[in-house]
């Protein structure tokens, strides 16, 4: 984070879609500078959600601004500081990565020089090839230079990754972190976990149209009952009672003689002098934090 000024306000936001509400009293500012993730199960309303930022929804209520601007009201001006990434049928199968650069370029008075931003994307091989026959990856670091070449304060980015395999997926991280690092905030609609707990500064959880949760992914995380993962195999059997009877003990399971507790650093200081007083060795004793993942199905009671 860079500064601590909103350059996103959305306060109180309903939308519907005939009788269905579908975002309900959403409220959430995104400081200058920060990736601000928008986390939630399928249908939960966060595509509404940042429709509506965007000015291609119009809110039923609240108030939305973007630079102090309405993105409804004030559409024009919004799209010279806001950049959003294009859905793949918005482009041409014919258009070459050149073409589409030069072509998004001359919709704004301002833009970024696209040669720059097409070798920092790794697409100066590619100006000549089509959008057509693009990989998923590259078609992707191209929908984030053309987010990104009115040169936007803010970019919003939807399901990036969505398709991608595993190293298009973190080298699509890398670009998103050093888009956040040259100073544009970038506002991410994702549901990989994985992909909020690495990028995200901040992350509103959304479901069935209203925020559940919004705090940073290590604060998420420390929300959820049993924020530490203990397993073991112990070399002799423990007592039921005495592990039930560790402090901060959120959960426990035993497979196949393997436990698995969740709790606290108070429940493994504890389970250590436990085994230590029994002479119970731990085999393969492992101790992890929970991830987004645990805190999300915590947080939301959602099956992905
Ligand atoms: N144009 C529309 N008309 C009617 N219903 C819509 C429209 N767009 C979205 N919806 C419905 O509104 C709800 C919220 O959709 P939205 O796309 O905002 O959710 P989402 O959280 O982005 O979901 P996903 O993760 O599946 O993309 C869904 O039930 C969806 O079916």
């Amino acid at each position: 984070m860079t500064s601590t000024s909103p350059i996103v306000e959305v306060s109180n936001l309903r939308k519907a879609y005939g009788v269905r509400t579908v975002v309900d009293e959403v409220s959430f500012s995104v400081d200058e500078g920060e990736i601000f993730g928008i986390l939630g199960p399928n249908g939960a309303g966060k595509t509404t959600t940042v429709e509506c930022v965007e000015g291609l929804r119009v809110p039923d209520g609240g108030r939305v601004r973007v630079a102090g601007l309405d993105p409804v009201a004030d559409h024009a001006a919004v799209t010279q500081v806001l950049g959003a990434q294009l859905q793949e049928s918005e482009l041409q199968a014919k258009l070459t990565v050149r073409e589409a650069l030069e072509l998004y370029a001359a919709l704004y008075p301002n833009p970024a020089d696209w040669r720059p931003l097409a070798e920092r994307l790794g697409l100066t091989g590619r100006l000549n090839t089509r959008f057509g026959v693009l990989s998923g990856g590259q078609k992707q670091r191209l929908f984030i230079a053309l987010a990104l070449i009115g040169n936007p304060r803010v970019v919003v980015l939807d399901e990036l990754t969505t398709g991608l395999d595993p190293r298009a997926r973190r080298d699509t991280w890398e670009i998103v972190e050093d888009v956040r690092d040259r100073g544009v905030t970038v506002l991410l609609v994702t549901h990989f976990m994985e992909e909020a707990q690495r990028l995200c500064d901040r992350i509103a959880l959304i479901d069935k149209g209203r925020i559940t949760a919004l705090d940073t992914p290590q604060g998420l995380i420390s929300r959820t009952a049993g924020s530490t993962i203990i397993s073991f195999t112990p070399s002799a059997p423990l007592d039921d009672a005495d592990v039930a009877a560790l402090p901060a003990l959120a959960s426990v399971e035993n497979k196949d003689g393997r436990i698995t507790l969740g709790g606290s650093d108070e429940t493994v200081t504890a389970l250590l002098s436990l085994l230590a007083r029994h002479r119970i060795t731990a085999h393969q004793l492992r101790v992890t934090d929970a991830t987004l993942d645990d805190a999300f199905l915590d947080l939301t009671g959602a099956t992905q």
